[in-house]
């Protein structure tokens, strides 16, 4: 066994209030959002957690969840890398319009499509491949060696940039990925094995 790597979508944010689609846009976490960042920093001490280094996207909601989280666990000043390789999928030009406008104009099936699929893009963004593309060479250079120091590692990031690490960690295919929700404000915690494999998987529900 290795270290512990720690993946948490941000709490909600406004937009996801207002159903938007959000991307590359910087809105902050509600109150709601601000709730469930610090419940998921108090599940993580309940379990005994205690990271010795976090990563966050450059975005707002998720650098807000993550002092939220360290705040709850006492450890407001740890040592932080904020990348964008971590943000969220680029949603293009859906961006800023309302899910449910989307669905009225381009379809349920194509907004899904858009939303879970592994390789179709929504106008002018970014795939889930894509997001990939950026997510898994940042992961397999800056996270996994510190997790297989033995590090236990706290990410705070996003619903897609966190789907295309779950491919890895979780062995889903450009198939199985369509099923992957991630809540927001409920960590994942794996337990690594020497070899990068996963031992364990537990979900921090609320
Ligand atoms: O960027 C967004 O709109 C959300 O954070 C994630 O959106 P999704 O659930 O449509 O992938």
């Amino acid at each position: 066994m290795s270290g512990t790597l720690i993946l948490v979508r941000h709490g909600q944010s406004e937009w996801n209030l207002k159903n938007l689609f959000t991307g590359w846009r910087d809105p902050d976490l509600t109150e709601k959002g601000v709730e469930e960042a610090k419940a998921a920093g108090q599940r993580l001490k309940a379990l005994g957690v205690k990271p010795d280094i976090a990563f966050t996207s450059d975005l707002t909601r998720a650098q807000h969840t993550l002092s939220l989280i360290l705040g709850e666990l006492g450890q407001e000043g740890l040592e932080t890398i904020r990348d964008q390789a971590l943000n969220e999928r680029d949603y293009g030009d859906l961006s800023g319009l309302n899910k449910d406008d989307a669905r009225e104009k381009w379809g349920e099936e194509q907004v899904h499509i858009w939303r879970r699929s592994y390789d179709v893009p929504p106008p002018g963004g970014e795939s889930l491949r894509d997001t990939g593309a950026r997510v898994w060479p940042y992961y397999m250079t800056e996270i996994l060696p510190r997790v297989l120091r033995g590090e236990t590692v706290l990410v705070a990031a996003h619903g897609n940039s966190l789907r295309s690490l779950a491919m890895v960690l979780d062995r889903l295919n450009t198939e199985t990925i369509l099923q992957l929700e991630i809540a927001t404000g409920e960590p994942i915690v794996y337990r690594l094995n020497a070899d990068s494999t996963v031992a364990s998987r537990e979900v921090l529900h609320g």
